[in-house]
């Protein structure tokens, strides 16, 4: 290595602040700006599919300014942005420039952006934004840089008002994450249509439709980049509502009701769970009869001591939602509002109007005496859709959110070396999480033996488990389904697949499936903790701590809410780790 890349390698990152006005031609500037809006752009295609990783978008860019490789990241655990773009670019690689919207969150192991883009000869690297999880931050910008790598970064390196621009641009991409990340709750969307005399609904309560079918096409893509969807009870009674993405293909979030009463009716399309999972959230102790009536048609019900939006999103905070769509009426709107937990709304303005005093208006009471309390919207955008109008904006600047330069003492933190043995307990469920990559969902591929003594690569943990439920099973709807779970393109799908199909067909599930479904779990997770030596350290590092998979709905795999949950994959963890412990002292006793 070369004595400058040497000391570079040895410099905190906060250095980065110190080269910002290192000579930067405008032309070459302007090059740059324009890729990354490209890899944002990229990034923004795969929006809600991603959850809760990152929207990730990769241009690679060489020679005069030409683009010889895109990609960006489909869903959770398939091919990183990087390594599509760096697949596509080839031997074209050598000596060029990638541009990533925002800085990789895993930098350790075989299949990663940094090792991709550093195996093929990437001169240089330039970067929206870092990213916003602080015990990922700066690591993968640390790695490229001690492999020899140029990295700028937007705002930091390069500073200009396109580059600026161009920041902003990667911020919205992936607003979800960046203000999860600073807030502690999810991304909440308010969406509502409204007619040009601002009402919701006319005085009898009666909505549908305000919208345009254009607008309402928009709304099905604003409800597949969300991982919920939350309306009021007397939403649910007025209007009957399906709330979900109909735009095929997509994802469908989870639908969410708040209702403080209970008063629901026995019989609403939300009550259907075969396809799409439905939450009803209410205060402890209302109408338990319906409760469990719920509970029989298989929606969720949850009890908050005091029901309030504010509880509500912390709770999911902790399940792991991204993002949130709220489609109420105006006294749940107001109520979300005034718990500051809405971070953005859209606004559908129709070209109609339908008077009535009492008609309902999209805000409820906020309190606001004088228009100096207004709250004001920040980056507004305006775009015609059919008739209509749709207006969006933020309630706090985007750009206050930018994830801040780590300092000396955090960049010690995070790294995974200096991970010192903890007692205690170590949860885990999200894969961004710390310790996220013991979460089956981690984006690792696993080879196992098949029944002939052949290797089979599974994407993930989840894919094999979920796919087992249905091996061996003499039907041909079992082994399509065997097959469709295989090859899904993400951990989410294949869970969504095998639990769906053993819900509505138990039948295809293999008949010995409870008694062998440990062991099966057991030997995915043996292959993934030897194959990958980085997984390997970290499991060992977690000696003297209780591993507990902190999943507040699986109470068999995981450790539940309050800890009543069996913990079976935290349990499975230990005891491999000790099996690795075991084995590592018998080598180093017997190194023969
Ligand atoms: N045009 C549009 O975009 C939309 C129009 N609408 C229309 O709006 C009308 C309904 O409006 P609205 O009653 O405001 O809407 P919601 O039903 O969406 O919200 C109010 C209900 O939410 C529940 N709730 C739970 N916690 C709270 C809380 N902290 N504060 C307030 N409510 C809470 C209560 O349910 P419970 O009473 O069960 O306890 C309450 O009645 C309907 O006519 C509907 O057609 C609704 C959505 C969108
Ligand atoms: N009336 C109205 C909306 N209303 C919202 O859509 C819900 C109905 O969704 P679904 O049953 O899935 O079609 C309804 O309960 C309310 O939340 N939305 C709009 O985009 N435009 C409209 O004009």
């Amino acid at each position: 290595m070369a004595a400058s890349m040497a000391r570079a390698c040895m410099l905190p990152i906060i250095c980065g602040a110190n080269r910002r006005f290192k000579s930067n031609n405008s032309s070459s500037h302007a090059i740059d700006v324009s890729f990354i809006k490209r890899a944002a752009e990229l990034a923004d295609k795969s929006a809600g599919f991603t959850s809760p990783h990152p929207n990730f978008g990769c241009v690679i860019a060489a020679g005069a300014a030409k683009v010889v490789g895109e990609g960006y990241l489909y869903a959770v655990g398939t091919t990183p942005a990087e390594v599509q773009a760096v697949e596509a670019a080839g031997a074209l690689c050598r000596d060029a420039t990638a541009y990533l919207n925002m800085e990789p969150g895993d930098c350790h192991g075989e299949h990663t952006a940094v090792s991709a883009l550093v195996k093929a000869g990437i001169k240089r690297v330039v970067i929206g934004m870092r990213h916003p999880s602080e015990h990922l931050r700066g690591s993968a910008i640390q790695a490229l840089r001690s492999e020899g790598v140029q990295v700028d970064v937007l705002g930091e390196d390069l500073q200009s008002d396109v580059a600026e621009e161009a920041l902003k641009s990667c911020l919205l991409v992936n607003a979800p994450l960046v203000i999860r990340a600073s807030s502690q709750v999810p991304y909440s969307v308010l969406k509502y249509a409204m007619t040009l005399d601002g009402k919701i609904a006319t005085s009898s309560g009666h909505s549908s439709w305000i919208s345009s079918k254009e607008s309402r096409c928009r709304v099905s893509e604003l409800r597949g980049r969300s991982d919920a969807v939350i309306v009021g009870g007397n939403t649910v009674r007025k209007d009957n509502p399906r709330l979900t993405a109909r735009n095929g293909g997509g994802h469908m979030p989870v639908r969410v009701v708040m209702s403080v009463s209970m008063d629901l009716p026995e019989v609403a399309h939300l009550w259907d769970t075969s396809e799409v999972h439905t939450i009803v959230a209410t205060q402890r102790g209302a109408r338990r009869s319906l409760q469990k009536f719920l509970a029989s048609k298989g929606v969720e019900v949850i009890e908050f001591d005091f029901l309030n939006p504010r509880d509500v999103m912390e709770y999911f905070y902790e399940c792991g939602y991204l993002s949130i769509l709220w489609e109420c009426g105006g006294s749940l709107a107001a109520s979300a509002i005034s718990s500051s937990v809405i971070h953005k709304v859209y606004a559908f303005l129709a070209p109609k109007i339908i008077g009535g005093k009492g008609a309902p208006t999209p805000v409820g009471e906020l309190g606001m005496m004088e228009m100096t309390q207004a709250l004001n919207l920040h980056d507004v955008t305006f775009e015609q859709i059919g008739p209509d109008m749709l207006i969006s904006g933020f309630l706090q600047p985007i750009h206050d959110l930018r994830p801040a330069i780590p300092s000396v003492s955090e960049t010690t933190k995070i790294d995974p070396a200096l991970n010192p043995y903890e007692s205690g307990i170590i949860s885990f469920y999200k894969t961004w999480d710390p310790y996220g990559s013991f979460s089956n969902f981690s984006p690792h591929p696993i080879q196992v033996l098949d029944e002939n003594g052949n290797y089979v690569t599974w994407s993930t943990v989840e894919h094999y488990y979920q796919a087992h439920k249905f091996y061996a099973v003499q039907d041909p709807a079992a082994q399509e389904c065997f097959q469709a779970i295989k090859s899904a393109k993400s951990p989410e799908e294949a869970a969504r697949i095998g639990r769906k199909m053993q819900r509505q067909r138990p039948d295809l599930v293999r008949p010995d499936w409870e008694t062998v479904k440990i062991d099966v779990m057991y030997r995915a997770l043996k292959a993934k903790f030897s194959i990958y030596p980085h997984l390997n350290s970290m499991l060992v590092s977690t000696a003297g701590s209780v591993l507990v998979e902190g999943s507040p709905h699986d109470l068999f795999w995981g450790g539940g809410r309050e800890g009543e949950g069996l913990n079976y994959l935290g349990r499975l963890l230990m005891q491999l780790r000790s099996e690795f412990l075991g084995e590592s002292s018998a080598s180093t006793k017997n190194p023969s």
